[in-house]
């Protein structure tokens, strides 16, 4: 089982926070988003494109459901990966830290990544209309949650691990 799961919105910072808390616990990092471009042969962009958001969806489930069996160490979800009901299911009994962030942080955090295919138009109002709809969700998994707007990504580690009380292996 993953020592932490890391959820919340794209620009949460779930990516570059899981990596960090991984290296600083000694265990390994694990990113849904990348085990799902690995079973497609493809990136993200591509997946949506070709294929269409349902069947990135059903990559998803099925790549969320193998990590949560197999990983021991942090494992980081898509954002949208909690919209499925199985997924949620799944997810009661694990460490969920949902990390949380303001609307003008994560347009500006996602202004600066890769393109995401949900945010490419109007990243602002899909980001705020995404936030609204999936705020309920991320709270009702989370047994803490870390706002991480003030924050640096180390520092939410640091969080993160001092109140999980987690040990380094
Ligand atoms: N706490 C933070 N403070 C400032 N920038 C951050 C923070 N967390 C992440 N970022 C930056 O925001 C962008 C998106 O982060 P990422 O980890 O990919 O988020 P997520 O996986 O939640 O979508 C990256 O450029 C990352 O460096
Ligand atoms: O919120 C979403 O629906 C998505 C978030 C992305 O991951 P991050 O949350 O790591 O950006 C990625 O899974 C895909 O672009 C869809
Ligand atoms: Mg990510």
């Amino acid at each position: 089982m993953p020592v932490v799961v890391l959820i919340g919105p794209p620009g949460s910072g779930k990516s570059t926070t899981g990596e960090l808390l991984a290296e600083r616990l000694g265990v390994a990092f694990r990113d849904t988003d990348a085990d799902v471009e690995q079973v497609a042969g493809k990136p993200i962009g591509e997946i949506f494109f070709d294929d269409g958001e349902e069947a990135f969806r059903a990559l998803e489930a099925a790549a969320v459901g193998k990590a949560l069996a197999e990983h021991e160490g942090v494992l980081s979800l898509g954002g949208g990966s909690i919209l499925d009901a199985a997924t949620r299911e799944l997810l009661a009994g694990h460490t969920v830290v949902y990390l949380k962030v303001g609307l003008d942080q994560a347009v500006k955090r996602v202004g600066l990544a890769s393109a995401r295919p949900l945010l490419v138009l109007n990243p602002r109002s899909q980001l705020r209309k995404l936030m609204e709809e999936r705020r309920p969700l991320y709270e009702g998994l989370a047994v803490l949650t870390v706002p991480t707007d003030d924050l640096e990504p180390g520092e939410v580690a640091d969080q993160i691990r001092a109140e999980l009380k987690l040990e380094s292996e």
